[in-house]
């Protein structure tokens, strides 16, 4: 196990490598200034007490002396580096940021490649590998504690480290190298110790994340409008308010005892071993017994390259909290990229691997003797599932929630691998694919579809990247899905952004936002994909609205592969086949008229869930009605 300074030293490494990511010019610029910035006040140093050497000469000299001259000169330059360095500052500030944002955007591509790029979602939905995504995520949104920041912090430490080693100099050449070893060894002790206590604490409050999770919501996140709401019917606002407070406090305490742990002693320890190696190196500037007996000048620079020196050691707060919280972060990301890594070396759809072909569906889907169990979960979902899809069919996939419907479509999907038996897809075993390049074959509207605060536009044309600027393309997509008119209508047509939350912008009703992700998926198919799935796409639109919908819906696709996903029996019968699925087992197969001959669970269903809701045996009339 490599010891804690050098696990420091490489950490520090790794943040500088992302500056690989930055622009040249911008990078030497910064080094650049951070050496100037440094520099200025050794600089101030060297002429103030230039300066201050030459009073007495001047004084008795004359204005009109030499010794007078050279004080206004030593004088104006002293200024200059002052106004040098102020000047400097913001420049620096703005070459920091620069590089920082340059960074972080890098950092952000990864995050989401790692969020992607895994082949599934079993990897991303382990605690602790969505605690990691989540945790980088929070800290990228904290600017202070990004990676890109903590690179460019890294920076600002060569400021500090260049007026460091000049005033050591100008110690050791003014008075002695003893005298500059003392004051350098004061300085870095408590620099190491502030270093440490900063890494310390940032990784303590790594662990207390269920804590901080629980606190922000209670203090922030049940202002939002939708608890707003509850808590105003329900009445528990001032419960809430209560133990934000509560809670709020157990946490300080327990902060509290970590920051003592970590700042009190050490602190104490550090900062004598500091004044007294200031007290060793100013000593002898003192007295003349140990080297001392300066001239007013040099006892003046010595003073101050002495102070300079030790100031090594104050807090930086431009650089030590940045750099730890942002190495944080680095290190959640990089577990999340750990862990998609992993998840993609076991599958072989690595680019160049020994992956199969992907080409449209021609024959059928099969799922052979399927067992399937959520990871960490107890009991399997399916055992031994088999079923067989005809391409260019429709398949109605019913049954009660939890019946195990959506994981039939994960799998299909390869969001998960089966534990047992094989999915087919034209005779080839879905496991050997690639897995993104499968993904591309299939348009999927799940229950949880996304509502992006981007265009109406955007939001179908995600359906197929190629088509997103091809607005014939997409507007089709949405007749289509019978959005097409209310996205007319809105106040910028299709250019609209689906979100309140930005100028100009709308939202829409659950039954809009329904046919928009089902506008989306029709120009997946549009743009090649070859299985369309619905999961239950169509809870938002009434029982009557969505039987209509589905029929109309497979009467357009016909001929396309497609699995519809329903807990309402009485809304698919126009389906080519119905399988009713219980407890993970297909307990009944056929069409609508062969089910209801049979007078199953089927037939029992539809005609308790027709009969409620007045849906008609074929096609309109009929009342609408709630769910269920
Ligand atoms: N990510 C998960 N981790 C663990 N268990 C899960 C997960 N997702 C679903 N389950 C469980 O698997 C079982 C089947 O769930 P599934 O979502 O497939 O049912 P469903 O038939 O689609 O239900 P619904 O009609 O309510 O959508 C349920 O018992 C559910 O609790």
């Amino acid at each position: 196990m490599p010891s804690s300074s050098t696990r420091a030293r490489r950490d520090r490494l790794r943040l500088l490598r992302l500056l690989r990511e930055a622009p040249v010019p911008a990078v030497a610029g910064s080094v650049l200034l951070q050496v100037a910035l440094g520099a200025a006040p050794v600089a101030f140093m060297l002429f103030s007490s230039a300066a201050v050497g030459k009073v007495r000469a001047a004084a008795g000299g004359g204005t009109s002396s030499a010794a007078w001259h050279q004080l206004e000169l030593l004088m104006v330059l002293a200024a200059a580096t002052l106004v040098v360095g102020q000047v400097l500052a913001p420049v620096q500030r703005l070459a920091g940021w620069t590089l920082q944002y340059r960074m972080d955007l890098d950092i952000y591509r990864r995050l989401m490649a790692a969020n992607y790029s895994a082949p599934g979602i079993a990897v991303m939905e382990r605690p602790q590998v969505r605690a990691a995504l989540d945790e980088t995520i929070a800290d990228m949104r904290r600017t202070q504690a990004t990676p890109g920041g903590a690179a460019a912090a890294m920076l600002t430490l060569i400021a500090r480290y260049t007026a460091f080693l000049g005033a050591l100099i100008v110690v050791a050449v003014a008075l002695s190298p003893v005298a500059a070893l003392a004051a350098g060894t004061g300085g870095m002790v408590l620099r190491v110790t502030h270093r440490r206590g900063a890494t310390a604490y940032s990784t303590a409050i790594v662990d207390t994340i269920q804590l901080r999770r629980r606190n922000w919501f209670l203090s922030t996140q049940g202002l939002s409008p939708a608890i707003g709401k509850e808590a105003r019917v329900f009445g528990f606002g001032p419960w809430l308010a209560d133990q934000a407070t509560e809670e709020g406090l157990g946490y300080f305490r327990m902060l509290w005892k970590v920051r003592s742990r970590i700042f009190i002693a050490p602190f104490a320890l550090a900062a004598t071993v500091t004044a007294l190696g200031a007290a060793v190196a100013l000593a002898q500037a003192a007295w003349p017994r140990f080297g001392g007996g300066l001239s007013a000048g040099t006892t003046t620079l010595v003073a101050q390259a002495v102070i300079a020196a030790v100031g090594i050691g104050a807090a930086f707060e431009e650089s030590d909290y940045v750099i730890s919280y942002g190495l944080t972060c680095l290190r959640h990301l990089e577990q999340v990229e750990a862990a998609v890594g992993q998840a993609r070396a076991a599958t072989v759809d690595e680019p160049g691997g020994a992956a199969s072909p992907v080409g449209p569906v021609r024959e059928s889907i099969r799922f052979e003797d399927v067992g399937f169990t959520y990871p960490g979960a107890g009991e399997a979902v399916l055992t031994g599932f088999s079923l067989e899809l005809e391409a260019g069919t429709s398949l109605a996939v019913v049954g009660v929630n939890g019946a195990g419907k959506t994981t039939l479509i994960k799998l299909l999907c390869r969001f998960y691998e089966p534990d047992s038996g094989r999915i087919v897809i034209d005779g080839v075993d879905a496991a050997a694919l690639d897995a993104s390049r499968w993904q591309r074959q299939i348009a999927a509207t799940f229950q949880d579809y996304g509502k992006y605060p981007l265009s109406a536009a955007d939001n179908i044309g995600f359906g197929a990247a190629e088509l997103v600027a091809d607005r014939d393309a997409v507007e089709r997509a949405a007749a289509r899905a019978g959005a097409a008119d209310y996205l007319r209508e809105l106040s910028q047509g299709f250019d609209t952004t689906l979100s309140r939350d930005f100028k100009g912008g709308t939202d829409l009703s659950g039954g809009q936002w329904q046919r928009v992700a089902l506008a989306r998926a029709m120009l997946a198919v549009d743009g090649g994909a070859s299985v369309l799935i619905l999961d239950e796409p169509t809870a938002s639109l009434d029982i009557r609205a969505e039987a209509d919908f589905i029929d109309g819906f497979l009467e357009l696709t016909r001929g396309t592969t497609t699995i519809v996903v329903s807990h309402r029996f009485a809304t698919v019968r126009r389906a080519d086949r119905i399988v009713v699925l219980d407890g993970g087992r297909i307990v009944e197969d056929g069409t609508h008229d062969e089910l209801m001959t049979l007078g199953g669970r089927y037939a029992e269903m539809f005609t308790v869930q027709a009969a409620r809701f007045a849906v008609p045996a074929h096609g309109s009339g009929g009342d609408d009605g709630e769910d269920r």
